[in-house]
């Protein structure tokens, strides 16, 4: 048996941990959580504990060593996976394992069936090896790029590969352990084929359509514009080839991560396919390559999965040239005021305010209105229902995807918001700002006057920097929570009430912020210029606008109202029936 079936240096993980297998026939006990012991419930012979995500490969391993033995014309092994201690409480003897498991506390896998010998064997259970000691072979037609990195990563996994080929003997680069030769006969060797051609270049595969009949066809291509062709590359192989189980996957592996092994950003496979089975066995290839199968239905589900490489940032896009669009008006606005009005009017130069006072205005209230903007379109949505009574109709697009690029909106917020810190602490060390402070004291000395303590102006000074410093501190809370590592810890309850209540408390901490910055002087007419009020002014437009409908939304008698809608009652259930039965548009 040497180093079984999965004996290749990319699975020596996996070896080391069968090499522990083989010594204590009594059971380690856990100390992870998530770990799961495998034993053999006839003899009660316990292996090891193993991630769940090494089942299948342990009980392909505990399988095909149990056929090596004198145990090979015996019953089938009756293999089992016991789930982790649940208590957390530590490791725990096997025969309080088992116990447990006899109690129905724990769960118990199945036996798993005798491996089939065939190597083209279609049964496509996620537990068994189609091949137990001989390696399955995968043809992969094409020995372009991504036909060679493919293969080559398959070898490393215990697959032997055949490649079709046009020019079987010209072939060169190929990993020597593959076979190259035609397509044709290639395509005899195995019944799962991967086509790494491109789609332009499908023609051919109509002359095989004999040759290929029942057998699985693994679209990976990729085009080079989205919706470039009326129906995906998938279907039009499965149009193309008559009476083969088409099933798209790999499309979003680069060749160079296959090679490279930096596969940690793009792990996830998409996959879809008719046929449950051939899916099923390809998700299987997928999970032995250390990949993550993620099945997104029927074939029809291709276009899209064509289409997801082809996109850049999507979500970000709107934030984008939202946030590019305020920065830059807001910019040019405080250019108005700050540098073009006194050079106007009083001859001064104040075009050193351009690198650091002016940008110091935008990022702020580029902060405060992108993040008001984040739940603008919550409370729309709830006047929408409140207006309409029935939440059974669907919103705007446009409003639906605004919903749906929230979180890239408050990070961008939380960028400017960091950069508002930033360049606030540089203040002290401005030259602009020390000669200021100089001047003033020496106009005081000389006329003799004296600037008196004034309680209000440090409460405000003190309340301002308090109310920012506090609003920051939730800000980054929030961009912490929406990270997906730290937001799949919580439930759903409670990502809502940060991304909710703590949400709307960072927005009026902040607003509170810039009502106080601007004090007294707020709302003040010797502050217009050219009858323009100061940025700030315009800046709290949105997020007053936001708490104050919030406030209004949250008055028991509407709050009531809105719950009783979300929770499914309609105002007029007629209407909504018609509008069910298309007889009004949305
Ligand atoms: N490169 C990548 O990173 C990724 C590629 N893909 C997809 O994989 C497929 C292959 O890509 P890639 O390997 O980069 O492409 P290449 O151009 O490097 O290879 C394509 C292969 O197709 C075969 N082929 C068959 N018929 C023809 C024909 N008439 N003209 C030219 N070649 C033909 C050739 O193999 P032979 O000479 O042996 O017949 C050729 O090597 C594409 O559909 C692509 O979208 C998907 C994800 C990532
Ligand atoms: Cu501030």
């Amino acid at each position: 048996m040497g180093n079984g079936i999965l004996g290749q240096k990319e699975n020596c993980a996996l070896d080391r941990t069968f090499a522990q297998a083989q010594g204590p026939s009594t059971c380690v006990p856990s100390t992870k959580q998530e770990s799961y012991f495998l034993y053999d419930v006839k003899t009660e012979n316990a292996f090891f504990p193993c991630e769940p995500s090494l089942r299948s490969g342990l009980l392909k391993l505990s399988v095909a060593k149990h056929r090596s033995t004198e145990h090979r014309a015996a019953s089938p092994p009756s293999l089992a996976l016991v789930a982790p201690c649940s208590s957390g409480a530590g490791p725990q003897p096997l025969q309080k394992h088992l116990s447990r498991r006899k109690a129905g506390l724990v769960a118990e896998l199945p036996p798993a069936p005798m491996p089939v010998m065939e190597k083209t064997s279609t049964d496509a259970s996620p537990l068994t090896m189609h091949s137990s000691e001989k390696q399955e072979t995968v043809c992969i037609f094409g020995t372009g790029d991504f036909g060679r990195s493919l293969g080559l990563k398959m070898l490393q996994c215990g697959y032997s590969i055949v490649f079709g080929s046009r020019t079987p003997g010209m072939s060169s680069l190929l990993p020597s352990d593959a076979e190259v030769m035609s397509y044709s006969d290639a395509a005899q060797k195995s019944d799962i084929i991967i086509i790494t051609i491109h789609r332009e270049h499908y023609d051919f595969l109509t002359e095989l359509t004999e040759v290929l009949k029942g057998k699985i066809l693994v679209d990976v291509s990729n085009n080079l514009k989205i919706n470039q062709y009326p129906e995906s590359n998938a279907e039009y192989l499965a149009q193309l080839v008559p009476g083969t189980h088409v099933v798209k996957a790999f499309n979003t592996i680069s060749a160079w991560a296959l090679q490279s092994g930096a596969l940690d950003a793009s792990r996830q496979v998409f996959i879809c396919g008719n046929d449950s089975k051939a899916k099923q066995r390809v998700m299987d290839v997928v999970r032995s390559l250390g990949l993550t199968p993620l099945d997104k239905g029927s074939l029809m589900a291709a276009n899209e999965i064509e289409n997801y490489p082809l996109q850049l940032f999507p979500m970000w896009r709107f934030p984008f040239y939202l946030s590019a669009v305020l920065c830059v008006f807001f910019f040019f606005y405080c250019v108005i005021r700050e540098v073009i009005y006194p050079y106007v009017y009083e001859k001064r130069d104040r075009t050193f305010r351009l690198p650091i006072s002016i940008p110091n205005r935008v990022f702020p209230i580029a902060a405060l209105t992108l993040l008001a903007l984040v739940y603008l379109p919550g409370v729309v949505a709830a006047i929408l229902q409140l207006y309409r009574g029935t939440k059974y109709r669907r919103f705007p697009d446009w409003l639906d995807h605004w919903m749906l690029c929230r979180k890239q909106l408050g990070l961008i917020a939380l960028g400017f918001a960091f950069l508002h810190v930033l360049y606030t602490l540089v203040i002290p060390i401005r030259y602009y700002v020390r000669w200021t402070s100089n001047n003033r004291t020496i106009t005081q000395v000389i006329t003799k006057k004296e600037n008196p303590f004034s309680t209000t102006n440090s409460w405000l000074s003190d309340s301002y920097i308090a109310l920012g410093m506090l609003g920051f501190f939730l800000f980054v809370l929030l961009g912490i929570t929406s990270l997906p590592s730290v937001s799949n810890m919580v439930n759903w309850r409670e990502f809502r009430f940060v991304q909710s209540k703590l949400g709307y408390l960072t927005l009026i901490l902040c607003t509170a912020h810039t009502l106080v910055y601007g004090g007294k002087r707020f709302l003040n007419p010797s502050n217009l210029v050219w009858y323009l009020p100061s940025a700030y002014v315009i800046a709290l437009i949105i997020p007053c606008t936001v708490l104050v409908i919030k406030f209004i939304l949250i008055l028991p008698c509407i709050d009531k109202t809105l719950m009783r809608i979300r929770q499914g009652w309609e105002r007029n259930p007629k209407y909504s029936e018609s509008s069910l039965n298309g007889k009004t548009d949305i």
